[in-house]
């Protein structure tokens, strides 16, 4: 689950006006399209859901947790076991293993290596032939497949996926927001997607939605103000 409420964010380098996010209430098991144009603040969103940045202001809980009181090795570890993350940019460690990528998700959470849990969790999304490349040697919807695994693994309660179909054809974007839908099923995790992309609004229409182009109006506001 997920819950805000008057939430906000500013950068303090680049003199930005702050971001200021509509409420949400996401239930266990939902899925969110969240949306907006570029630059409205969809990475900074799943920056702060998953506890990767704190909020200048307002309150979240997420899984049940009160984010913002926790820091540095507690934060990181609550994430390790509870959000998984899928990034626009995949952040497969080039020098590892498909296999060893994974195990290193078990490492940030402080949980013994579970050799068997990596096969089924890369044969969940259809790679588990890949398990001893290389990263440099899969295709970009293999790797996403990759990232993917890692991200369901521990059996998240929150997955977002950031413009998870940006770079694929039309094939390929289908099959990646399936495969989404069913590893967050699986799991019965949250599930948010942040997209511009018009196939995945028109796939998942009628889905659960947060705007952030609203926001966007609330910062020309304070802009307005500052002048
Ligand atoms: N590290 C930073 N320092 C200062 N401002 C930032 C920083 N990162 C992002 N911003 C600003 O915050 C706003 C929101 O950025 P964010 O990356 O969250 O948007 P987005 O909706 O994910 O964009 P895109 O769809 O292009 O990825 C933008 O105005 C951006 O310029």
């Amino acid at each position: 689950m997920i819950r805000t409420r008057g939430l906000s964010y500013i950068y303090v380098s680049g003199g930005a006006a702050p971001l200021r996010f509509p409420d949400v209430d996401l239930r266990q098991g939902g899925t969110l399209l969240l949306r907006g144009r570029s630059g409205s603040g969809k990475s900074t969103w799943l920056a702060l859901m998953a506890g990767l940045r704190g909020a200048s202001g307002g309150d979240l809980f997420v899984a049940g947790t009160q984010l913002g009181t926790q820091r540095g090795a507690e934060i990181d570890a609550w994430r390790a076991r509870t959000i998984g993350f899928l990034p626009q940019k995949l952040y497969l460690s080039s020098a590892l293993s498909v296999a060893d990528n994974l195990a290193l998700v078990y490492f940030a959470a402080g949980l013994p290596r579970d050799d068997d849990s990596i096969v089924r969790a890369l044969a969940q999304v259809g790679v588990a032939n890949l398990a001893a490349r290389k990263p440099h040697q899969l295709s970009g919807g293999q790797a996403q497949r990759v990232a993917l695994a890692r991200a369901v693994l521990l059996a998240p309660q929150v997955l977002l996926a950031d413009e998870p179909t940006a770079s694929l054809d039309d094939e390929a974007a289908a099959d990646a927001l399936a495969l989404l839908q069913q590893s967050a099923a699986a799991c019965d995790a949250s599930l948010v997607i942040a997209t511009h992309d018009q196939r995945v609004v028109l796939a998942l229409a009628g889905a659960q939605t947060l705007d952030l182009n609203e926001m966007g109006a609330q910062r020309l506001m304070d802009k307005r103000e500052q002048l």
